[in-house]
């Protein structure tokens, strides 16, 4: 007769590879049932992307083999639970918010902000974009809702509550949504600001496990608004390969991890780093040289998430409102899922860290 102690006992030989702490340790085996040589547990992940589901499993499928019956028939259902950073009573049930930040602009922050967000709800996570780019929102052309306008309820005390814009899986909120698209810098100073804080705190989020910010370009009035004001888990940095546009991701990574700004940087992504035919994908031109996202993040000790290729699909897909994550076929598409899970990975990693400290 096989008993649960004898499972736990083997399933504390798998190790979580980020977290460095045993899976019964970590508290992801749950509702574990025998019966005979049958068993079947839950394997509770930190995130609904998470890289290393497969490779867990099939660690736990061995330990339970090798350590309790060569013969036993093992059930494992995958499921997930997003950590979050603190505990916090401002927005309980927002579970983390992803800051998407450039030193430049134009280097690709809402193509990459969006497809993050598609990439990870794909992943069964559920997934807020906010879109707080005062100098040209764009999150309603790429989600080709251009002219929607959000409606609004009122809570049982009295509150107006703005409703997100659901598409593709996602609930979205875009400056862009509440201003004429004529005019061209819609939002200044402090009603910027109060426009972004009503965002967060005036909109009915529901429960998310992530909601993404699209931040506007640099290091302004707006990320002083959003970092001080709200309980951040950590910020992505995209960059450009250019030397100009590396020289500002510095000085936006840097802006970051200031005293009294101090949010993890959860990594730093190069888009536009190669350019690629798309019917040659193996041919990459690297038209401003190599590496300097990854030299960046090495030099400030964060990780590198990854690169992006310029494809012109890319941005056809953006200006269509269908970004190309949707796609799921498509190879820029398993790049922006890997990428996905990498951020989810850290977040799961940063947020183990903030718990212990
Ligand atoms: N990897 C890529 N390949 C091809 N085109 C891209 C790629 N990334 C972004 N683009 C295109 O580049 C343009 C700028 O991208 P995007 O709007 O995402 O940049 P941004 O950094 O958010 O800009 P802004 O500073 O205006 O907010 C868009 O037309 C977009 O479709």
């Amino acid at each position: 007769m096989i008993s649960p102690e004898q499972v736990l006992a083997a399933l504390r030989n798998v190790e979580d590879p980020d977290l460095k702490k045993d899976l019964v340790t970590l508290n992801m085996i749950k509702d574990l049932k025998i019966a005979d040589q049958q068993i079947s547990f839950t394997l509770e992940l930190t995130t609904p992307a998470c890289p290393m589901k497969d490779m867990l499993k099939n660690a736990c499928l061995n330990a339970i083999k090798h350590f309790v019956s060569r013969d036993a028939e093992i059930t494992i259902n995958i499921t997930a639970r997003v950590t979050k950073p603190m505990d916090t009573n401002q927005l309980k049930d927002i579970r983390n918010i992803i800051l998407v930040s450039s030193g430049k602009g134009g280097v690709g922050k809402s193509t990459v902000a969006s497809n993050l967000a598609v990439s990870l709800a794909a992943d069964g996570a559920k997934v807020g974009l906010i879109d707080a780019d005062i100098y040209g929102p764009s999150v309603p052309t790429m989600f080709d809702l251009v002219g929607a306008k959000p409606s609004a309820r009122e809570t049982e005390e009295g509150r107006t509550l703005i409703l997100p814009i659901e598409k593709y899986g996602i609930k979205l909120l875009s400056l862009g949504f509440f201003a004429d698209p004529d005019q061209p810098v819609p939002w200044r100073g402090p009603m910027a600001s109060n426009a972004v804080k009503q965002l967060f705190n005036d909109a009915d989020w529901g429960e998310l496990d992530y909601l993404i910010v699209d931040l506007p370009p640099g290091t302004g009035d707006i990320h002083i608004t959003i970092t001080q004001g709200f309980p951040i888990t950590g910020a992505v940095i995209v960059t450009t390969p250019q030397q100009v546009a590396l020289a500002d991701t510095r000085k936006g990574l840097a802006m970051f991890k200031m005293p009294g700004i101090n949010i993890p940087v959860l990594g730093v992504i190069e888009n536009m780093a190669y350019f690629t035919p798309e019917e040659l994908p193996d041919n990459k031109y690297y038209l401003f040289g190599k590496d300097g996202g990854k030299a960046l993040a090495s030099s400030f000790d964060v990780p590198f998430l990854g690169e992006i290729p310029i494809v012109q699909g890319i941005s056809e897909a953006g200006d269509k409102g269908e970004p190309i994550a949707l796609n799921t076929s498509n190879i820029i598409s398993a790049a922006f899922a890997q990428i996905a899970g990498k951020v989810a990975q850290q977040i799961a990693i940063s947020n183990a860290q903030t718990a212990k400290s």
